[in-house]
This record gives C-alpha cells, sequence and structure tokens, in this order.
C-alpha cells in the first residue's frame, strides 16, 4: 500500500459534517467506507495508524503473522504493544482455572484483519439458513449472500509449481470466488512439509479432502485453504491494503487516524454525529445521513453503550442519559474455543527453518525474489466434520440432546492442523479442535461513561458443559489422528500435550479447562434479530432499534457465531449493508 494517506484524504481534526461517518476503520469498517464513499462523503475514524509502520514484517510476512504475532499471547504476560493491540484482558473465567485471558484485537487501519492468521473460507448452507430463520430475512440464505461474497474477493488460484507440493493441491470451485473485489485471496506459494503430514492424519481417520473447498457453502471434510494475501508479493492483505488503498485516489473518503470516536451525538433519538479526540483536539464529524459503527465485538457495544444505547439499569449506574433501553447491547457473546493436541515430529517445519543459519539465507531470498519458500507460508489446513458414532457415543445427553437441534450438515468440530519450534530447536506438530457450536453466553460491559477505560469482557468459558464435552470429544477424536499410519512416520515419543497421563474424560476436561485457547473469533455482542426478540439489537439492515441514523456493521451484529473462519462474512456483510444503503434501505 502506499503507507500515507494523501493530504486531502487525511481528515482535518476539526468540526466537519459529511453524509456518513464511520466510527472504526477495521475490516468491515474500511470496506463500508470505501463502498459507501463511491456515491457520497464519507469520514472513517480510526483509532490506530498504519500496521504496518507501527508492527512493520511482523504484520505482513505470512510466516511471521503467524508465529511472529507476539502480540496475539493470550496470557497477562503478553507483550504491551498499544500502537496495534488494544491490550483487552477478560475477566477471571471461573470455568476455565480462573485464568484471565488476554484477548488481542487490531488497533489500527485495518483492525482485526490486519493481525488475523489470514484464513478464508465460509460457513454453511444450512449455518446462513438459521441466520435467515433468526432475522426473519431471506436475503442471508446463502445463495442471496454469494453476490455480496463474490463482491470483495480476487482469486488468483494457487501458483503449483511454487507450491511444488503435490499432497497439497488446493481443491475448491473457482465459481464460488468472485474476481472483480479489491481483496486478494489466494494460496502460498510454499507448503510446510509438517502440516501435509498432519493433514494425512487427518485423512487416515476418513476426514477426506472437500473437493470444493470451504467457500462453497460445505464445512466437511479436508481443505487446504486460501488466505487473504497479495500472492505477486507474498504479503498480507488486510482491509487496509484492499478497499482503503482502492478507495483512495478514486473518491473523497476521508480519513481520521489515530483518532478516538469518543461518543454518538443524538438528536430526538436520531444519531447527529460523533465526537472525536485526535491527540487532544475534540471536535465533531456530523453526519446528514448516517453514522456506523464499525468498532469490533468489544467495542462496538461499548461505543453504544457509553452512548446511551444499552441495558438501562447499565447506562444509569454510570450516569449516562438512556437514549434506547436496549438489554441485547454487549450481551449474547460467542466465543470459540479451541485445545491442541501436540506431538514432537521429525519433519522439518518453516520455523525451523528460518531459525537454522543454514537454511535462513536461501529461505530469505526464495522469498525476496520469488515470493515464495518458507516466509510465505500461511495457515494450511483445516478439517470439520460430525463426529463419528462411537465418539459422539461418549457425550453426555445434555451435549447429544443440544447438537441434535442444528441441521444434518452442520460441521460439530473442526481440527486446525499447525507447527510450533520446540525446545533446542526441535518440531512441535499439533492438530486442535475447536468447537463450532458455542452453546456459552458471555458479554461485555463498561466499567466507565469514559470510551478510555478498557470495556469489562467475559466470554464465559465453558459456562455451559456442552463445550467441554465436545473438546473432550475433539481431544479423543485427534488422539485418533495422531495414532494413524501417517502419524507413525513423523512421532517421535509419547504425546507430548496434554500428556499419556491425562486419560480420563474428567482429567481431559481439567487439562482443556486450564489449558483451552481463543481462536479470536468472538462475536455476536450487538446481534442481529426480529424486532420481537428483546435481547435483538440491530435488524437485518443492521439498523439500530430505538433510534434512527444509526446501523452497527461488524462481527457483533452476527446473530450467533457461525461454523467457519469470520473474516469473509465481515467483509460480506459490510458489502451487503453497504449495498442496502444504496438502495435506501
Ligand atoms: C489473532 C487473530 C487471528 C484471526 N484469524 C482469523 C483467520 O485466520 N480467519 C478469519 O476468517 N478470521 C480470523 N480472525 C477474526 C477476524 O479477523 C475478525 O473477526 C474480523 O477481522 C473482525 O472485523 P470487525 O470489522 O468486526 O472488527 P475489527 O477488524 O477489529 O475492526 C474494529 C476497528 O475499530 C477500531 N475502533 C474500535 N473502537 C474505536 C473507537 N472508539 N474509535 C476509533 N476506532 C475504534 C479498531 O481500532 C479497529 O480498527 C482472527 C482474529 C484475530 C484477532
Amino acid at each position: 500500500g502506499p503507507l500515507r494517506l494523501r493530504a486531502e484524504q487525511l481528515g482535518t481534526p476539526r468540526n466537519d459534517t459529511f453524509d456518513y461517518v464511520v466510527v472504526g476503520g477495521g475490516t468491515a469498517g474500511l470496506t463500508i467506507a470505501a463502498r459507501l464513499a463511491k456515491f457520497a462523503s464519507v469520514a472513517v475514524i480510526e483509532a490506530g495508524g498504519y500496521y504496518q509502520v507501527d508492527y512493520g514484517n511482523a504484520s505482513v510476512i505470512p510466516l511471521l503473522a503467524l508465529t511472529g504475532l507476539d502480540i496475539i499471547d493470550p496470557t497477562t504476560n503478553f507483550p504491551h504493544r498499544p500502537n496495534i493491540d488494544w491490550e483487552l484482558v477478560t475477566v477471571p473465567q471461573s470455568n476455565a482455572a480462573n485464568r484471565v485471558m488476554h484477548y488481542a484485537q487490531g488497533k489500527t487501519l485495518g483492525g482485526s484483519s490486519a493481525i488475523n492468521t489470514m484464513s478464508y473460507l465460509r460457513s454453511t448452507k444450512s449455518a446462513y439458513q438459521r441466520w435467515a430463520d433468526l432475522v426473519g430475512d431471506n436475503s442471508y440464505t446463502f445463495p442471496n449472500l454469494l453476490p455480496y461474497f463474490k463482491e470483495s474477493v480476487h482469486l488468483t488460484p494457487p501458483n503449483l509449481a511454487k507450491r511444488n507440493a503435490a499432497n497439497a493441491t488446493p481443491e475448491y470451485d473457482p465459481n464460488s470466488f468472485g474476481n472483480g473485489g479489491p481483496l486478494e485471496v489466494s494460496w502460498n506459494n510454499w507448503v510446510d512439509p509438517t502440516l501435509t503430514w498432519l493433514a494425512a492424519c487427518l485423512q487416515a481417520v476418513g476426514l477426506a479432502i472437500n473437493p470444493k473447498g470451504f467457500s462453497s457453502g460445505e464445512l466437511n471434510g479436508g481443505s487446504w485453504l486460501p488466505s487473504t494475501i497479495d500472492p505477486t508479493h507474498a504479503t498480507r492483505d488486510s482491509a487496509q491494503t484492499s478497499f482503503l488503498d482502492d478507495a483512495l485516489g478514486k473518491t473523497q473518503l476521508r480519513v481520521f487516524p489515530h483518532s478516538l470516536a469518543t461518543r454518538i451525538l443524538f438528536k430526538d433519538k436520531k444519531a447527529k454525529g460523533v465526537t472525536v479526540s485526535t491527540n487532544g483536539t475534540i471536535y465533531s464529524l456530523m453526519a446528514k445521513k448516517e453514522v456506523i459503527v464499525s468498532g469490533g465485538v468489544f467495542h462496538s457495544p461499548q461505543i453504544l453503550m457509553v452512548s446511551g444505547i444499552g441495558p438501562k439499569a447499565t447506562l444509569q449506574a454510570h450516569n449516562i442519559s438512556v437514549v434506547a433501553d436496549l438489554p441485547g447491547v454487549g450481551k449474547n457473546l460467542q466465543d470459540p474455543v479451541s485445545i491442541g493436541v501436540g506431538n514432537f515430529v521429525n519433519t522439518p517445519n518453516a520455523q525451523s527453518m528460518v531459525a537454522n543459519s543454514a537454511t535462513q539465507p536461501e529461505a530469505l531470498r526464495q522469498y525476496r525474489e520469488d515470493a515464495a519458500g518458507p516466509y510465505s507460508s500461511v495457515a494450511g489446513y483445516i478439517s470439520y466434520e460430525r463426529l463419528p458414532a462411537e465418539i459422539r457415543s461418549t457425550l453426555s445427553n445434555a451435549t447429544r440432546e443440544a447438537l441434535a437441534k442444528y441441521p444434518s450438515d452442520w460441521p460439530e468440530l473442526q481440527y486446525i492442523v499447525g507447527t510450533f519450534l520446540g525446545p533446542n530447536g526441535s518440531a512441535m506438530g499439533s492438530i486442535s479442535a475447536t468447537i463450532t457450536t458455542t452453546f456459552s453466553r458471555g458479554s461485555v460491559s463498561i466499567a466507565s461513561a469514559d470510551i478510555a477505560t478498557a470495556p469489562v469482557i467475559d466470554p464465559s468459558w465453558f459456562s455451559n458443559p456442552a463445550d467441554g464435552d465436545m473438546l473432550v470429544a475433539g481431544v479423543k477424536r485427534i488422539r485418533q489422528a495422531w495414532a494413524s499410519g501417517p502419524a507413525q512416520s513423523i512421532r517421535l515419543g509419547p504425546e507430548a500435550r496434554p500428556g499419556v497421563e491425562v486419560d480420563t474424560d474428567a482429567e481431559i476436561l481439567d487439562y482443556i479447562q486450564k489449558n483451552a485457547n481463543m481462536i479470536w473469533h468472538a462475536s455476536s455482542t450487538c446481534a442481529m434479530g426480529k424486532k420481537s426478540d428483546k435481547m435483538a439489537v440491530v435488524d437485518s439492515k443492521a439498523r439500530v432499534f430505538g433510534v434512527q441514523g444509526l446501523r452497527v456493521v461488524d462481527i457483533s451484529i452476527f446473530p450467533y457465531s457461525p461454523p467457519g473462519h469470520p473474516q469473509a462474512s465481515v467483509y460480506m456483510i459490510a458489502e451487503k449493508i453497504a449495498d442496502d444503503i444504496k438502495r435506501g434501505r
């Protein structure tokens, strides 16, 4: 990207008026801002700056984005980098060994698309049908959403010569992607050898490659995933390098970086603008048409609450005048949790190759000259399945009954393969299980009426026992994969994590509670729903109930956490609501 805003596109910190004011220049915010700027005047307010400047190679080079992003450390020992990360922490998780978790969220132009793992995949036909049913709007079925998914994407087929990995040839339906949008979606030009073995382990226990890939409305079997990656340079593509760059020079979009939106201004229950703070200068950006909040899963509900929209009791406790009493603001938080089973392996991995002084120079040359080699490596392979009968039979009746409410093509567990550098240069392979249906419900609230005070985040992990039950089943299933034929070729020694001593269901659950992590897919804190649903915050056009001129457009409005990974759906929802606005809906 240009790494600078042209003077006329950099907003001036002074009172001004636009058609639309977008709060948050993240994944959804930059997408909707760029789309609206094609036909209207638009300002976007973003707390951060350019991640390429503030975080350097770690956020740009694919391998480093997997391993060098120290800010994704989920423990409270995370490194403090306030220029790029919001440094949010959860309240102690009482069903997860009382752990306090650091929950990384991008504070930069591009938001979390600038620090994510870049996997691009969608959810299932039945998941979007459920979304349509919950919100009472058929425009949310997969066939009706597909044009919006396609609109954002520019697909480049894999470069098989550079990948040079017959065991990792991506299979996909090219018709499902799209090719006219600004967001680059492609495959990495190098495949980590350990990952091909781990994929073979999952295939050996019945999870065959899905020939359509995971963007066609199906999530079952395995897939070599595409990523949001620029295939020419093998660098991250984010909402900033795609949508923002595309809008610069072509539209009148005004960007206010390093600026905190402090409050939405209302007159007679109509959103009129936003107060902003830039380096101590306080001013107002007024919206002739609408204010659009795209602050992400934790900050969108916070911005609504400090502006007077939320549960009445919470607002009153902080002396905030109530504009609309919406009890669902900050509720319904859904955070899929994950647990890994790891072993030492004898196969090389990307990290061992770049950490080794003998192989590092050639890795660097390949990356610089060919956009290939270990540095271009990204997350590779994921599988989904409905649990096989012998594992399903170990679930509690309550969990089985809860699962039975979901459609027959609903994936029940996700398995991600990964590889890490172990002690003394050793290589560790990991297969993790993630719940695809989050039964626990958490919340986001405020500790103060001041936006600068961090929100109070409680994902309430494992408050519904079904989530722990599912992960115990996942560990058992992964152990089957680690016992498969391909695994025997690469495994070294007894199981490294959790370790063979963790054996009974109770022991596995205890290990999970002490070690499970987020995969940073939290959603649904300003949930979309029908007007009759008291906990719904926005309608199916993302308009906030009880007020005019205000929408929320980001992952917080997902009615629930759909199986799959969310960024494709975040770009999609921003495209869809931009189209609604353009058509006067
Ligand atoms: C570490 C990590 C790995 C992930 N991996 C993947 C993956 O591989 N695949 C996938 O599909 N998804 C992945 N995700 C999830 C995905 O990236 C997010 O769900 C998605 O980017 C959320 O988009 P959003 O627009 O809702 O929020 P964000 O992109 O986070 O944008 C919110 C923006 O609002 C700004 N903001 C907030 N409050 C204010 C304020 N008061 N004033 C001004 N600005 C404000 C923030 O700085 C930020 O830029 C990952 C996420 C993380 C964090």
